[in-house]
């Protein structure tokens, strides 16, 4: 379960998140729309601890993230998170598939799911390629890969879909949902796309007064 407790979040003297309040359930796929600039990427970097809030917390499980130490966090990250973000973050050295499995060497496991999983995204064969050699939306695929491969509980996912032709979307989408479901993991996914927010259990809000169900 991951609460928001009152979180603040405001840049140059300009309030983003002004008291944000929620209760994520565990294992629910949740998408969060809302206008752009309303701080949708500014509260999945507040959950994932990849930015600190002004006031409030995050807990996850009932632990506060900011009672973690630097060492602690980034375990939790690295074990029980995965991240889709706007920028794909991409290693440009390494092929697709020490891209992929990254996260499973990082935890110490083997890397035999990293070929499945590219397999998954439609980049079956490709796992020697580098990431110069791909186009965008093939990118973010493998930013898609790498978020799944390790069976993360939280996906926290930042317009997976932003760079896919409909079809593909689609069928990323499909794989977002049954890797979730299949290991009881939740999803916090940010989107414009309402192809994208019709696969949610749940769709919220963000507007300034905070998250609202629609
Ligand atoms: N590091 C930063 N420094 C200064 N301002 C920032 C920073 N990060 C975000 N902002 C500002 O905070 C506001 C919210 O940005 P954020 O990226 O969270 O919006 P968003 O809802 O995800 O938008 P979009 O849908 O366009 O991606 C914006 O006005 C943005 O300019």
């Amino acid at each position: 379960m991951l609460v928001l407790d009152k979180l603040s979040k405001s840049y140059g003297g300009r309030d983003v998140l002004a008291g944000l309040s929620h209760t994520f359930r565990a294992g629910e796929f949740v998408a969060i729309m809302g206008e752009s600039g309303v701080g949708k990427s500014t509260l999945l970097n507040l959950i994932a601890g990849l930015d600190a809030p002004d006031s409030g917390q995050v807990l996850v499980d009932g632990t506060p993230m900011a009672a973690l130490d630097d060492a602690a966090a980034t375990r939790l990250r690295r074990t029980r998170m995965g991240f889709i973000f706007q920028a794909f973050h991409v290693l440009p050295h390494l092929s697709l598939r020490q891209n992929v499995a990254l996260p499973l060497l990082l935890n110490g496991a083997i890397d035999g799911r990293a070929d499945e999983m590219l397999d998954a995204v439609g980049l079956g064969g490709r796992g020697a390629d580098f990431p110069r050699q791909l186009s965008g939306g093939e990118l973010q695929r493998v930013a898609i890969a790498r978020a799944l491969v390790h069976r993360p509980a939280l996906l926290l996912a930042d317009e997976p879909t932003g760079n896919l032709d409909p079809d593909t979307a689609q069928g990323i989408l499909e794989l977002l949902r049954r890797e979730t479901r299949q290991s009881g993991a939740g999803a916090i996914m940010v989107t414009h796309s309402h192809a994208a927010a019709a696969m949610a259990d749940q769709v919220l809000l963000l507007t300034r007064s905070g998250l609202k169900l629609t």
